[in-house]
């Protein structure tokens, strides 16, 4: 996950390739939660791992539940009906699919409970179901403001003859958390009436599909009745298996639509859902293909490729009610930047009460591309920049909506090849924490739009750590070109080959079978981090990097690093030869004395022993052989800002990196 406060998507070119998506979340909760009504114990596979489940699984622990989690799979000893722990404060987060039926389950199970969430959940409304669950003779009481969380449940005196009213026409979760909690206190038939038209019945879909698999089978008349016959008891299916995200699965058919496809492969392939798909949201398809994708499926995969052009591309533009793909449509808000014409997109009330107001979220962030958006109490009117030159771009606010940052991302396929930056990309782990990584995977970028910072200079100024962290903090790769030197000297070496014999060196560089995880590195599968960063490692690194053959045999490597979203290089030659169109370049210096200081504390602390003298001494010897090489000398490049560190913190040097790469940004 991009645990970073900002992601900056260089602007994309093509995709092409196969995406696995993570297990649905709607599917996850339910399961999770009938799992541990039930009697018996349940194995749910490819569970999603999220942010939403968490909440659910951490819940469920409160609660008395044994849950053995490991990677997707869980394993959950069921309740039987019955609550170990009558008493508990239980933490929601912003989980929708946690909140609604735990409400209902725990309010007719009995108990003093508290339920709470962040600040966002206290401002989603639950008011209509808290009146259903009343008319039942449940304790409920507001924490906060009227209708909404935090709730605090203690026991009733459970009246269940007549049957239920619940409005169907905000939320479909009150529904859902009704259907799941009535059959642990159904001793006769239990009715509940709809009032309102119920809106994203496909939700309410899988949840009576989910629990016919654990036993109930509800009745239901239209969408307005539903009965729980008398007698139901949940029975685990013992094992079950959760599908790919439907809503997930829309950012990746609106990719293989809108980009074209990369050499050799057919568009974008998802695993893990498909036309048997239990999910509303796999209507989506049919949206996309009105839109313009080809989309071609089995039971559970689908491949998406973009129209010829005039034949789906550019996209066309639709106007649709959108009531059966709430979260989904979002998607179409962002395609229709790509659409001929004006896109509307109706019947979305409800995405004013989701993570935010998400028609208002949608709006702003959308004209910040150039679009011009209309908004109104339930649609969105979209039509997009006139020209390529009309797009401009921007810092899109993702209103910790993990929908909002996944579906902008896709603007940076915009035609006047802007990058786009996501704040808060983190938000997307609640419900697909490795998207960006899953989306990088698939999509390419000219080489030249993949930003690079360059950080060059002499031994012990820092240039490493500034490096490291400058990539941390933009969620870029790291490159440590010193290593590649190192490695090459220590291979050589153990071959038995002389530092001074070039050729033999720039073989071994050519296919150095080097893997780099984390601070660690690894020659060959072997752990040698510590072995090359001797002094003496660095020393013969510099013997074998005055090797014109061994800096060529060293290119290719290097610049297979420059990936999505971006690149910090440490070295000597970085700014002037291996990546010389390098957006920022650094020349990162310090006094002798301070550097000479800083590497003999790096060396005790390792438990080394050294002398300040002889050190200050070695690394000024380095300094003048890397100065005076013929190939690729050290030296600022050109273009290259000056950055003296001698009394400057890491962090402030950090700073400094930031604040040069955030002035040469469009943002
Ligand atoms: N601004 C700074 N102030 C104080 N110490 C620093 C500063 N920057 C880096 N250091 C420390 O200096 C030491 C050397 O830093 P680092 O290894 O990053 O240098 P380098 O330039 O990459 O070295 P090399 O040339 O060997 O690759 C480390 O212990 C690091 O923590
Ligand atoms: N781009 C580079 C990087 C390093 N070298 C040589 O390798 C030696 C070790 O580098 P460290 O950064 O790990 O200390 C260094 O002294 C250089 O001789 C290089 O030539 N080009």
């Amino acid at each position: 996950m991009f645990d970073v406060e900002y992601l900056d998507i260089p602007p994309l070119a093509k995709a092409g390739g196969t995406v696995r998506l993570p297990g649905s979340k709607s599917i996850s909760n339910r399961v999770l939660l009938l799992a541990a009504l039930s009697h018996g114990k349940t194995t749910v596979h490819d569970v999603l791992v999220s942010d939403d489940t968490a909440v659910m699984l951490a819940a469920l622990k409160q609660l008395g539940c044994s849950v053995q989690k490991k990677g997707d799979t869980v394993s959950i000893e069921g309740l039987g009906g019955q609550l170990l722990t009558k008493k508990a404060s239980l933490f929601m987060g912003n989980a929708g699919t946690a909140m609604r039926p735990l409400t209902a389950a725990l309010a007719l199970l009995g108990g003093e409970f508290e339920l709470s969430g962040i600040p966002r959940m206290h401002e989603r409304p639950i008011g209509d179901l808290v009146d259903a669950l009343r008319q039942l003779g449940c304790g409920i009481d507001y924490l906060g403001n009227e209708g909404f969380p935090p709730l605090r449940l203690y026991p009733g005196t459970l009246k269940l003859d007549a049957p239920i009213r619940v409005r169907g026409d905000v939320s479909s979760q009150f529904l859902t958390a009704l259907l799941m909690a009535l059959p642990l206190v159904a001793v006769h038939d239990i009715r509940i009436e709809v009032i309102g038209e119920l809106i994203s019945r496909p939700y309410i879909e899988i949840t009576l599909k989910l629990l016919k698999r654990f036993g109930i089978d509800v009745q239901r008349e239209g969408w307005e009745r539903f009965t729980i016959p008398a007698g139901s008891q949940y029975r685990s299916p013992g094992e079950i298996h959760v599908e790919g995200d439907a809503s997930s699965a829309s950012y990746f058919i609106a990719l293989g639509a809108i980009a074209a496809p990369t050499k050799g492969q057919k568009g974008i392939k998802i695993l893990g859902v498909g036309a048997d798909s239990i999910q509303g949201d796999i209507r989506f398809v049919e949206a996309a293909r009105m839109m313009g994708a080809h989309i071609d499926s089995t039971a559970n995969s689908l491949r998406i490729s973009r129209g010829k052009p005039g034949e789906g591309w550019p996209l066309k533009a639709i106007d649709l009610d959108c009531n059966h793909i709430p979260d989904a449509a979002m998607t179409l808000a962002v395609m229709a930047l790509y659409a001929e014409g004006t896109t509307v997109l109706r019947n979305i009330a409800s995405w004013r009460v989701k993570e935010t107001d998400r028609i208002a979220a949608m709006a702003c962030e959308l004209r910040k591309f150039g679009a011009t958006v209309e908004e109104g109490a339930d649609y969105i009117r979209i039509t997009p920049p006139a020209s390529p030159s009309a797009w401009a771009t921007g810092a899109i606010h993702t209103y910790d909506d993990h929908r909002v940052a996944m579906c902008f991302s896709l603007a940076a396929f915009n035609p006047a090849q802007l990058p786009v930056r996501i704040l808060d990309p983190k938000c997307v782990a609640k419900t697909f924490p490795d998207y960006f990584e899953a989306l990088f995977a698939v999509t390419e970028a000219e080489n030249d739009h993949i930003p690079v910072i360059c950080i060059d200079g002499p031994t012990a100024s820092g240039k490493g750590t500034l490096a490291a962290l400058a990539a941390h903090r933009l969620g870029y790769h790291y490159l440590d070109s010193g290593a590649l030197y190192r490695l090459s000297a220590f291979a050589a070496a153990q071959a038995g080959i002389s530092l001074d014999d070039g050729d033999g060196v720039a073989g071994i560089a050519r296919t150095l079978p080097v893997r780099f995880k984390g601070e660690k590195v690894f020659l060959d599968g072997k752990d040698v981090s510590d072995a090359i960063r001797t002094e003496a490692a660095g020393m013969a690194a510099s013997k074998v990097s005055a090797h014109p053959q061994v800096r060529t045999a060293l290119l290719e490597l290097q610049h297979g690093f420059r990936c999505l979203p971006g690149l910090v290089a440490d070295g000597r030659d970085m700014g002037t030869v291996v990546f010389p169109g390098a957006q920022l370049k650094i020349y990162l210096t310090a006094s002798a004395e301070h550097r000479a200081e800083r590497r003999y504390k790096q060396l005790i602390s390792k438990g080394n022993s050294a002398t300040l003298a002889s050190i200050q001494q070695d690394l000024e010897a380095r300094d003048a052989r890397d100065m005076s090489r013929k190939a690729a000398p050290l030296k600022p490049a050109d273009d290259a800002k000056l950055l003296d560190n001698s009394y400057l913190s890491i962090e402030n040097s950090v700073d400094q990196v930031i604040e040069w790469w955030q002035g040469s940004r469009p943002f």
